[in-house]
Formats: C-alpha cells, sequence, structure tokens
C-alpha cells in the first residue's frame, strides 16, 4: 500500500515535471537546459557523486537528468540488498571481484558501503585470498588502470606522472613493484591488485576517504618467465633491473611523492622482496613518514597475537619457546618487534632472543652461519649445531609458539602439530603466509591434531571446524589488523615520521582489543566483522601517541582525539554526504522546475 502510493506521488510528480518543461516557450531556456544536461549528466557518472537509482525524483529535477536512470527509486539499503544479491550469484570469486570493480567504477559510496556492512563476505574477495588470484590474472582481467603506473621508462620524469594523477589532495600512497606479491612470488606490474586492495581497507576498515589514497606499481620489469612470455603481459617486459639503477628509481619515486603530494604523505611499501623492503624502510623510516606492511604491520599483528598468547596461557612472553619458520620480512618483523617488546620490559637483548629460534630453507639459524643476507637476523642465531628437519626442531626445542611465514603450503605436518600438541595444553600455530594455499596448515589439521587446543591463526580465512563436536572459527593473523589503524592515526596526526614506537602501541591495541571483545575465549585475534573497530581502536591508540611523543604537526592539538578522527572519516550514506560534497554549485543557478511536492 505505502509502496504503490509512493509510485503514485512520483508519477504525479513526474508528469507535472514533463508538464511545466513541455509548456516552456522560451527556446533560449531550452536551449540552455539541454547544455546542462549535457554537462550534468558527466557530473553525474562520475562514480564519486553518483547515486544511481538512488537519486531522488528531486534530485533528478535538478541535475536534469530525469529519464537517464529506470523510473524506480530505491533506497540504499534496497541498492545494497541488489548488489547482495548481484554479488552472491556470482559463482566464482574472480567473477564476484571483477563485479565488485564495475560497482565501485559506477558508485563508489554505495561500493564502499557495501564492503563495509558486508566486511565479512567482501574481505576475502577484494583482499587475501582472491585478491591473489587477480593478480597472477591481472594482465588478462585488466580493463582499467585503478591506480598509477610509474615505470623505469620514466625515470627523471616520475613528479609528472605523480601530477597526472586526477586527485590533487593525496595523503597516502600504497607502492608495490610486485616482486614478492603475497606468497606467489614476482608478479610484475600484476601487483596492482594489491595496492588497490591494501587501500580498499584504509577506506573499508580506516574510514579513510578514497579521494585521498592512491595506489601505485613501480614497474621496473619481471623475472617471471610466463609473464615475460604472456602477449597480454601489461608491464615492462625486461629483466627487473638492479643495483644502483634500481635503488635510484625507488628514490625518485619517494621524493617525487613528496614533491608532489607534501611531505606528511604516507608511503606504504607493499610486498618488495625482503632484502629490498629491509633496506627501504631502513633507509627512508627516518626522514619520510612511511611504513613498510609487510615487515611492520605484520610485526604488529604478530606480536598482537602474542599478547594474547601471554594472556591466555598465564605465562610471561620471555618464557615461552618462539619458532620462526621463514626469516623474511615477515618473520623477521615479529622477531625484532617482540625483542623491543621484551626489552621494554627492562630485559636485556641476550635474555630477550634466547628462546626465539629462526629457520630458513638452509635449517636452523646459528652461529655458524657465514653470510647474513638481512644483518638483523644475526642477533637470534644460536650457538648449536646446524639442523635442517623441522620435525626435529620442533621435537627437540619443544616451541610452545610456532610461526610460519615461509610462503610453502603445508609444511606445518601432522607430526610437528602433534609434536606441539604433546608438549604444551594450548599451543600456539600462526600459518601466516597467504594466499590460502600456501598456509603452513590448514585450521583443521591445526584443531584436529591438537584436539581443538590450538591457538590457531592464519593469514587468510579458514572455515569454522567442528573438533569433538565443538564448534571452532578461526581467527585471522593478518596485517589487516594493523595497517588500516595505523594509517588512520597517523594521517589524522600527520607526524613527519613513523617511528618503531608506534607499532608497539599497534600490537597492544589489537591484543587489548580481542581481550575485551572476547574475554572468555582461547582465541587470538577478534573477527573479521571487528575489524573495522580494531582499525578505530587502532587508530586512536596511535594518534594518542603521536600527539604526546611531540610529533604530531596538526595545530591546534585537538582536545577531543575521538572526535577529531571521527571528523575526518568517510562516511558511506550517500543521502546525507551528497550535499555536503557536491562540488557544482553554480548548477543551483538553474531554476528548479515546479512540482506538486
Ligand atoms: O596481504 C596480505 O594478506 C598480507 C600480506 O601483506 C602479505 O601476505 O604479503
Ligand atoms: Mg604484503
Amino acid at each position: 500500500m505505502a509502496c504503490s502510493s509512493l509510485r503514485l506521488s512520483f508519477k504525479l510528480n513526474l508528469s507535472s515535471f514533463l508538464a511545466n518543461k513541455h509548456k516552456s516557450s522560451v527556446n533560449k531556456t531550452c536551449f540552455i537546459h539541454s547544455n546542462v544536461l549535457k554537462t550534468d549528466y558527466r557530473k553525474i557518472i562520475d562514480p564519486k557523486y553518483n547515486k544511481g537509482t538512488a537519486f531522488t525524483h528531486k534530485e533528478r529535477q535538478i541535475l536534469n537528468i530525469i529519464g537517464l536512470y529506470p523510473s524506480c527509486q530505491r533506497t540504499e539499503e534496497e541498492q545494497l540488498y541488489a548488489v547482495y544479491t548481484n554479488f552472491k550469484a556470482k559463482k566464482t570469486s574472480i567473477d564476484r571481484y571483477i563485479y565488485l570493480r564495475s560497482l565501485r567504477a559506477r558508485q563508489e559510496r554505495l561500493y564502499y558501503r557495501f564492503v563495509i556492512e558486508r566486511i565479512e563476505d567482501v574481505m576475502p574477495i577484494v583482499y587475501t585470498p582472491t585478491v591473489g588470484t587477480v593478480c597472477q590474472q591481472f594482465s588478462q582481467l585488466y580493463y582499467t588502470s585503478m591506480g598509477l603506473y610509474v615505470s623505469k621508462y620514466d625515470k627523471g620524469y616520475m613528479t609528472h606522472v605523480l601530477n597526472n594523477w586526477p586527485e590533487v589532495d593525496i595523503r597516502a600512497v600504497c607502492v608495490t613493484d610486485g616482486e614478492r606479491i603475497l606468497g606467489l612470488g614476482d608478479l610484475g606490474a600484476n601487483g596492482m591488485g594489491i595496492s588497490v586492495g591494501k587501500l580498499d581497507l584504509y577506506t573499508a576498515l580506516g574510514k579513510i576517504p578514497p579521494q585521498y589514497l592512491l595506489p601505485v606499481v613501480l614497474d621496473v620489469g619481471t623475472n617471471n618467465q610466463q609473464l615475460l612470455c604472456d602477449p597480454m603481459y601489461i608491464g615492462v617486459r625486461e629483466e627487473r633491473c638492479r643495483g644502483q639503477e634500481y635503488d635510484d628509481l625507488v628514490h625518485e619515486f619517494v621524493e617525487s611523492v613528496v614533491k608532489t603530494f607534501g611531505v606528511q604523505t604516507l608511503i606504504h611499501f607493499e610486498d618488495f622482496a625482503t632484502p629490498n623492503a629491509f633496506r627501504f624502510i631502513k633507509k627512508y623510516k627516518n626522514d619520510y613518514c612511511c611504513i613498510n606492511d609487510d615487515i611492520q604491520g605484520t610485526a604488529s599483528c604478530g606480536l598482537g597475537g602474542f599478547l594474547a598468547v601471554e594472556h591466555i596461557t598465564r605465562k610471561p612472553l620471555n618464557e615461552h619457546i618462539i619458532m620462526f619458520v621463514g626469516a623474511g620480512s615477515a618473520a623477521l618483523g615479529i622477531g625484532k618487534l617482540l625483542v623491543k617488546e621484551l626489552i621494554s620490559r627492562k630485559m636485556n637483548v641476550e635474555d630477550a632472543v634466547r628462546n626465539v629460534y629462526f629457520i630458513d630453507v638452509d635449517g636452523i639459524i646459528t652461529k655458524s652461519r657465514q653470510k647474513f643476507v638481512i644483518p638483523d637476523l644475526k642477533q637470534f642465531a644460536k650457538d648449536m649445531p646446524p639442523e635442517k628437519s623441522l620435525e626435529k626442531l620442533v621435537d627437540t626445542l619443544k616451541p610452545s609458539i610456532l610461526v610460519g611465514a615461509t610462503g610453502q603450503g603445508g609444511i606445518f605436518t601432522e607430526n610437528i602439530i602433534r609434536s606441539m600438541a604433546k608438549n604444551h595444553k594450548h599451543p600456539a600455530i600462526l600459518a601466516c603466509s597467504n594466499p590460502t594455499h600456501k598456509a603452513e596448515c590448514t585450521a583443521e589439521q591445526a584443531y584436529n591434531f591438537t584436539e581443538g587446543r590450538a591457538l590457531f591463526a592464519s593469514g587468510s580465512p579458514f572455515p569454522p571446524v567442528v573438533v569433538g563436536g565443538k564448534r571452532i572459527t578461526p581467527t585471522q593473523a593478518n596485517n589487516a589488523f594493523a595497517f588500516p589503524g595505523v594509517a588512520l592515526g597517523t594521517l589524522c596526526t600527520k607526524p613527519h615520521t613513523i617511528t618503531d614506537d608506534v607499532f608497539l602501541v599497534t600490537a597492544h591495541a589489537i591484543a587489548e582489543y580481542a581481550r575485551e571483545f572476547q574475554p572468555n575465549d582461547n582465541v587470538l585475534y577478534p573477527p573479521v566483522k571487528e575489524a573495522a573497530n580494531v582499525a578505530f581502536r587502532v587508530g586512536v591508540a596511535v594518534a594518542k601517541h603521536v600527539i604526546q611523543s611531540g610529533a604530531a604537526t596538526i595545530y591546534p592539538i585537538p582536545k577531543d582525539i575521538v572526535k577529531h578522527i571521527k571528523d575526518y572519516q568517510y562516511f558511506t550514506d550517500v543521502g546525507t554526504a551528497l550535499p555536503s560534497v557536491w562540488p557544482y554549485p553554480e548548477m543551483t543557478r538553474f531554476p528548479m522546475p515546479k512540482t506538486n511536492e
């Protein structure tokens, strides 16, 4: 009934508007109207402002777009319902990804509202694991740029290239050179998918307005032979440039970002190969506002999980035996932050590293190693005979926390997991590698081989597992709990640099949230549906820390930091957002057609 009367009034409005329009006898006015129609339509199709069928009749009148949309007028909730129905109807994850990208290209706010409201369904699509497959197929799926491609051939002109991006006010740049995309290796320029995915979470979780964000691929070639031979490959079809030439390109890029968008622009390095990742963050972190998510974001997420283990097992962290399998950016990042945490508890370095072991492809890292690709690894080297077998090492060293960051799916075997279960009531197993098939073990294996006692978390999501009649929902150990909040806290306070302390603060905020949210559960992280609240908690903690440490450059310093952050955040309610951001005041100069409203 309500629906039909609504339809009737819409009909009346429409016909009276049309009648008025036809009555107009001044040709000049008609001429202006038709011109306006054309210009307005171009404005309307800007995805930032487009409301699609949610434009009200009145808005359609003002904007001269009557007839350009079907006559139904949907509420945003109805639009979301339509989007969800379409999303669910897609048969594959890739199809869902493509559908969502096309939605974003049409109606940005609706897209973000959908992602925010359906984060559990959507995060596995726009982020790991689907984004991994997307990157592998990116050249085939390519239909529009999505971000900025800066190539080695832009050397000397990078500022110009950055200036070509249509938005002027850029506050964060996520850049990858595509050499280590998730655990999938070198995907060259196809890595754009990862920069886009990370920044999508800036908005979906950190609620950072998307117009401030710029995804970038720094295309320096690829050593992926398959891509080099692929006629559809979108990137520079050459071997990667290395050495000084490569470093100079990265340096020009960093400098150009600052020159183009300002010194407080957050530069987020993502999925660079490990030695480069460490080299660049060391080189730039004291002079630029930058983070390496794979090292620092993962570190705070990992340490957050360790703090949860400490809480659940009621055993101090330094008494745990911690074994990192994999010695790349993720593992070493967590190890280093762990040491920082223990030092902050008045422990010396020797005591802090005593129970921390690293294992790489050549076995346990011992003092007899001649060469450390990453010098920071040396502090964890042990005075013991070399050993390659992971099973033997787990048997003899009896780790209570086992962290996998190897990119080698399945290397936590049944024997390894059972051995941990034998020695500990709640063995902690973090299978951090992404995407899903690269996880060191599955949730099912971790829970089944420990009678459900494991404190398990993984980088990519796993479905719930039933063990002994009990349903256990695994949590995700993913830097998505860290970087959106770090970015939020940083962008709201504008420090010139981001210190390591920020990541300690982040780890504690994540652990604190998990404790508060599930005080009685043996889980390491909050559920994904809480990820936006975690980002907010982290954002507030980081902002407070930046202000207290005197590094904030916003003046006056806000008294109410929570309000300050909330004011900054993006809101997706199109109905209320439109008037305040509507950028074309000149349109109000044209008289509004009379209606019966
Ligand atoms: O993107 C993710 O899911 C986590 C991450 O940074 C990586 O695996 O490189
Ligand atoms: Mg990464």
